[in-house]
């Protein structure tokens, strides 16, 4: 059967996979390719969505594609640096925007009795990613929304099928932007929602029977997870031939380690713990640097599964429960223009050494889809649960260099913080919570002494995908109780804030 396709125009922004997502929420087929290779056949899709952008159109290398195969003759839909590239080439103007626009802003005027704004209303919220602004619109372009900061954040070209916006509609922030790619695709361009991806752990499974055969295959195991869900979707396909590590690297959570192996019990998968603790302190010793640290750590972890695979012997497979948003942060997703933001420890190739070849099952996946797999196949619902927890653990909430004392006091704040929430019946309602041990000392007094001691902040946001994510907000009786524990339980540590920072323009960890 031949379903309707949607091409999404990758210009690089972070978002991209998101759109397509979003997309694939509407059971619609979608594809991305670089706007640099517009494929041939622009005719068999239905619509063209262009991306955002780390790029401005005010560059003397601005991405300036040719659309004259797509603009007027298949419904557009422009988002961010999309709108902008529309304006700025077209009779527009684009100019760098006095106020820097990200995160939350609401629609302060929407134009009444437009297919494109069914069922959103003013005082819809909308986020904003962008540095530079549309001042003046494209020929032909008539205002459609705007916010109080952004007067033209929607616009449309008058006689065409094509519509701009400044803000993002694939972002979980932008409350009415799945209605709103809807109202485009489907009222508009009329494409017809008739994909419904095939059960995508029995896909998966038979690809990986017929990828791996009878090789064996070393998986890097976490506790968390995207790591357990790609487990119980290889025990499915290869099962004995699966040997799954559990690596303790020193940067665990307070017990983790043998709760984690603990929890695993019972699940039919063959699980070994590994405590590397001490090689993952030493090749750390030294490193203040956020990229410097993350890279160290992404080796000691091949070397470890290297040296395992080793002892099994004719192990040909290493997989990982890499998912999407570990990939576009890291590198380049489509070959495309995107900008490293940071290195996830999990991304970016095996060292020569290694011979192993990598499989990740849940590579073009978002960590909520991730739980619906999981789920789909009954997994445990407090396993599927747990809020993420960045493979390089708490050295990348240690900032500056790490020590052992340094991990223990943020071990022991960690602990209080979690199980505070846990305790309070907060940790369901939070995508995921962590403490941050700053680099930084600050005077208080305690018990009539002087101390010089640690100040350590908090962090709990909520998100569905990690790609954006808004501070939590707690009730003050619960932040005030925790600040008290944390001061009086942990020695070393006279003062607490409390991060009320969304993303973007700050990211959930802090290196
Ligand atoms: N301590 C560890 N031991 C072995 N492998 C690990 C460890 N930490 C991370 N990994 C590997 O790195 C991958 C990425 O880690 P990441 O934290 O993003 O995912 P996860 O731990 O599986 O899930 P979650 O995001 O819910 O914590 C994991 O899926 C796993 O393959
Ligand atoms: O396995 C991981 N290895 C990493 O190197 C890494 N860095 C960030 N994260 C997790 O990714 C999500 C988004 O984090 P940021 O907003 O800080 O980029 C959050 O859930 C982070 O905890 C990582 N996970
Ligand atoms: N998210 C975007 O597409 C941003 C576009 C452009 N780089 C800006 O900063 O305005
Ligand atoms: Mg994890």
């Amino acid at each position: 059967m031949q379903h309707d396709k949607v091409l999404i125009l990758d210009f690089g922004s972070q978002y991209t996979q998101l759109i397509a997502r979003r997309v694939r929420e509407l059971n619609i087929y979608s594809e991305i390719h670089p706007f640099n290779k517009i494929p041939k056949n622009v005719s068999d899709y239905k619509a063209v969505i262009l991306s955002g952008s780390p790029m401005s159109v005010r560059s003397d290398e601005a991405f300036h594609p040719d659309l004259s195969a797509i603009r007027t003759k298949k419904p557009m839909l422009a988002v961010c640096y999309g709108a902008q590239y529309l304006a700025h080439f077209s009779g527009g103007e684009v100019a760098p925007s006095n106020t820097r626009e990200y995160g939350r802003a609401n629609l302060s005027f929407v134009k009444g009795g437009e297919t494109f704004f069914k069922n959103i209303e003013k005082g819809s919220q909308v986020w904003m990613s962008h540095s530079d602004t549309i001042k003046s619109l494209p020929e032909n372009g008539v205002l459609l929304a705007s916010t109080e900061d952004v007067q033209n954040a929607a616009y449309k070209i008058e006689g065409e099928e094509t519509y701009a916006i400044q803000f993002h509609p694939e972002v979980y922030h932008s409350t009415d932007g799945k209605q709103l790619l809807e109202n485009f695709l489907i009222h508009i361009a009329k494409v017809n929602p008739d994909w419904t991806p095939d059960s995508f752990v029995e896909e998966t499974v038979d690809k990986l029977k017929a990828q791996i055969g009878n090789d064996k295959v070393v998986l890097g195991l976490s506790g968390g997870v995207d790591s357990s869900v790609a487990a119980m979707l290889l025990h499915k396909a290869i099962g004995e031939n699966l040997y799954c590590i559990f690596v303790n690297n020193g940067l665990l959570r307070k017990n983790e380690f043998t709760d984690v192996l603990e929890q695993y019990k019972g699940m039919g998968l063959n699980v070994k713990g590994v405590d590397a603790s001490a090689r993952f302190l030493d090749a750390l010793a030294g490193l203040s640097d956020p990229e410097l640290k993350r890279k160290a750590i992404g080796r000691v972890f091949i070397e470890v599964f290297d040296d395992e695979a080793h002892q099994i012997q004719d192990v040909k497979w290493l997989a990982q429960g890499t998912i999407y948003p570990d990939v576009i942060e890291s590198v380049s997703a489509t070959g495309g223009p995107s900008a490293t933001i940071k290195s996830h420890h999990n991304v970016g190739g095996l060292p020569d050494f290694m011979k192993l070849k990598i499989v990740e099952p849940l590579k073009a996946l978002f960590k909520d889809e991730v739980r619906r797999v999981g789920a789909s196949m009954g997994m445990d619902k407090a396993l599927l649960g747990r809020h993420p927890f960045p493979g390089p653990g708490l050295a990348i909430r240690i900032l500056g260099d790490i020590t052992p004392e340094k991990v223990r006091i943020l071990q022991e704040v960690d602990a209080v913080f979690i199980n505070g929430l846990k305790k309070a019946g907060l940790y369901d309602k939070v995508w995921q919570a962590g403490a941050i041990l700053l680099p930084v000392n600050s005077v208080g007094v305690m018990g009539d002494e002087r101390t010089y001691e640690k100040c350590v902040a908090l962090r709990a946001v909520e998100s569905t995908d990690g790609m954006t994510a808004d501070w939590v907000n707690l009730p003050y009786e619960f932040l005030q109780k925790t600040s008290n524990d944390i001061i009086n339980k942990v020695k070393g540590v006279n003062r607490v804030v409390y991060d009320i920072s969304s993303k973007p323009p700050a990211t959930i960890e802090w290196e």
